[in-house]
């Protein structure tokens, strides 16, 4: 395909994801009915829709219109391209046509030029103060894609080697001694045999930091309360933890035993109805469903479909699993409460509202990574119970 034909495609795409389809659901539906397209041109439409999705606002205005041709020319608009791929040749989109010309950025609004729903705008504004602007320059880019060394198997410097001979490209991430960024061939990892050995996992360098900030020892029980595929549960589990993972809807855990198997570590389960019984954990994890806020970049419809109501819902479940966690933690052991979410609402005012009606706990630690150029936005908080 030509560079304007995936141009083209990717108005396409976004016209179903625009009429309510997720956007994986409407690539892959796209990708059924193009059998002809090859991996790049896929790849390539894949990018446009998702970097589309991350500035639906901006581009639209540029463009002239919140649809997929209008969110595409703003698209090309901002990258100086639209004489070559708006040309009408071939499978390129049609010329660009009266009442398509051109806006300037600095004449929409704010929640426009930040591509950021307005009502969003003070929850960040809370947050994050003077830095808010930045963070949502930071949300319009792709996420870089990071890796976790698997500290029971293997080293940073085999594992780049290994990578290397797969032209991957990877690189330690300063004072982080078991990450690595993939700089070239990203989306070779989950192929390579690195990752099939079970080597390394794909994971956001603040998850990583929030795991080791825990000094968990060899041995210490841990309760993932809020597991899902198991991507914490398995760094904790390389660090000698006994884990012990838990979901409301186990589904979300199958993938946790061939993950486990791959990386040689073991991780128990537990179903709801055996947790009133368990014995305490010396940690009990709870990694609560969130709006996700700190990792739009990389799942740029969810700030789009986000809703007030939504994050009101989110609260009342984030309180709900954070009572739950305090329960089954031992005298002395720690209750740890993280989402990868900026927002106060989900954040400190959660712990501060657990505080005001639970005893016996206190707050040891709190850290919130605001999104940066190499990782997600994460919070979390330590809270230690009474011996
Ligand atoms: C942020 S995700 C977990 C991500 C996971 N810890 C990881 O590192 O890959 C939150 C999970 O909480 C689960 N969940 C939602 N409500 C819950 C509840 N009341 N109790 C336990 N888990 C819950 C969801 O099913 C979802 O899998």
């Amino acid at each position: 395909m030509t560079p304007a034909a995936r141009v083209a495609a990717a108005i396409e795409v976004l016209e179903t994801i625009f009429e309510g389809a997720t956007p994986e659901k409407s690539l892959t539906g796209w990708g059924r009915t193009h059998r002809f397209a090859g991996s790049k041109d896929r790849a390539a439409i894949r990018d446009h829709v998702f970097q589309a999705l991350r500035c639906k606002a901006s581009y639209g205005w540029l463009g002239g219109a919140n649809t997929g041709r209008g969110v595409m020319l703003g698209a090309m608009r901002a990258a100086g391209q639209v004489d070559e791929m708006f040309t009408g040749v071939g499978h390129a989109p049609r010329d660009v046509e009266d009442g398509e010309e051109a806006r300037l950025l600095k004449d929409a609004e704010r929640w426009i030029q930040r591509d950021m729903p307005g009502w969003m705008l003070p929850h960040f504004d809370a947050a994050l103060g003077a830095d808010s602007d930045d963070v949502f320059d930071i949300l319009k880019d792709r996420a870089g894609v990071f890796l976790r060394v698997n500290a029971a198997r293997s080293t940073a410097k085999d594992v780049i080697a290994s990578l290397a001979e797969e032209n991957i490209v990877a690189v330690p991430v300063q004072n982080m001694g078991f990450t690595l960024q993939v700089i070239e061939n990203e989306r070779r990892v989950a192929l390579s045999a690195a990752y099939e050995d079970g080597l390394i996992e794909l994971q956001d360098t603040s998850s990583q930091h929030a795991i080791s900030a825990l000094n968990i020892t060899k041995g210490q029980r841990v309760l993932d309360l809020c597991a899902g595929g198991g991507g914490k549960a398995l760094a904790m589990a390389a660090l000698g933890a006994e884990v012990t993972a838990h979901d409301i809807d186990p589904k979300r855990m199958v993938d946790i035993a061939p993950r486990a198997a791959r990386a040689g570590v073991t991780i128990e389960t537990v179903a709801t109805e055996n947790l009133a019984t368990i014995e305490p954990f010396d940690i009990v994890f709870v990694d609560a469903p969130c709006s996700g806020s700190g990792t739009w970049r990389r799942n740029p419809a969810a700030k789009w479909d986000l809703t007030a109501e939504r994050l009101q819902e989110l609260t009342t479940i984030q309180d709900e699993v954070l009572s739950q966690g305090a329960k089954i933690v031992r005298a002395g052991g720690a209750l740890v409460y993280a989402t990868c979410s900026v927002f106060e609402a989900e954040n400190n005012s959660r712990i501060q509202s657990f505080m005001a009606v639970t005893s016996g706990f206190a707050i040891e630690q709190q850290v919130s990574i605001a999104p940066h150029a190499l990782g997600d936005g994460f919070y979390y908080s330590v809270l230690r119970c009474a011996a």
